[in-house]
């Protein structure tokens, strides 16, 4: 049986806000739940009742704070993650942004900071982001990518006093796998990456070529604008 084979999803939105004049990306750093600890974009899931952009927008709003107009979100990528082992994949819709509306400010799950382009801190970002962020930046896109990530044994939670607690990392699916918690000694050379490692990638850079409803794993994948 294929470990990364998917029977369901869920849809996410990512949101990139680019200042082209000074060359500068809007990240925010997670401070919890999925993803937490990393810097990334503004996003989360799509809720029902609206469409993916909607949920670009709203999730952009609550996270930073600022809003851009419909037309002014464009639709840079779709990329599809498949855990090991988790039926459930992310089908998460990314756009980028170059203008917005709004004061920038910090809430209680991200906190935003503006990044040189030259200086993004993939180290500290999901893995996967170092394929497909710098063709967006390059205007390579939309593009298609199949991300297929692995668990990580075990992933940093908190930490005091030169420890860390650690946990087992959680799946992307609501869970009933019980975290084990045992504390080990901290290391700040140690990266406070994501929970799971990249496996293996599928990037494709002419998503024009593939019919605006793409078929995979049995299910299909909505590609709206
Ligand atoms: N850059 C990047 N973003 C990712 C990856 N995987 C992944 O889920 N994301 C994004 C998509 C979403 O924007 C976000 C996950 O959504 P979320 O769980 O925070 O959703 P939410 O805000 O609705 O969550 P909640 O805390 O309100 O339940 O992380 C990845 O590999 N790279």
């Amino acid at each position: 049986m294929d470990p990364f084979h998917i029977t369901s999803k869920k849809v996410l939105t990512l949101v990139m806000v680019i200042d082209k004049d000074n060359q500068k990306i809007l990240l925010g750093y997670k401070k919890r739940g999925f993803g937490a600890h990393l810097w990334n974009g503004f996003g989360g899931k799509v809720e029902p009742g609206e469409t993916v952009r909607q949920g670009a927008l709203r999730e952009l709003q609550e996270e930073a704070g600022i809003t851009v107009d419909d037309h002014k979100i464009q639709k840079a990528g779709l990329l599809l993650f498949l855990f090991e082992n988790d039926p459930m994949g992310l089908e998460c819709h990314v756009y980028k942004a170059y203008e917005y509306h709004g004061e920038i400010r910090e809430c209680e799950e991200m906190r935003p900071q503006w990044f040189d382009i030259k200086d993004i801190p993939y180290e500290q970002m999901w893995e996967d982001d170092k394929i497909w962020l710098p063709e967006l930046l390059k205007g390579q896109d939309p593009f298609y990518g199949r991300i297929y990530l692995k668990r990580k044994p075990l992933e940093v939670e908190g930490e005091e006093e030169g420890k860390v607690t650690v946990a087992a990392a959680a799946p992307s699916s609501t869970s009933n796998v019980s975290l084990t918690m045992v504390t080990v000694p901290f290391t700040t050379a140690q990266p406070k990456s994501g929970p799971f490692a990249l496996f293996d990638h599928r990037l494709d850079l002419n998503l024009s070529k593939i019919p605006k409803e793409i078929a995979f794993d049995g299910t299909i994948a909505s590609y709206e604008d």
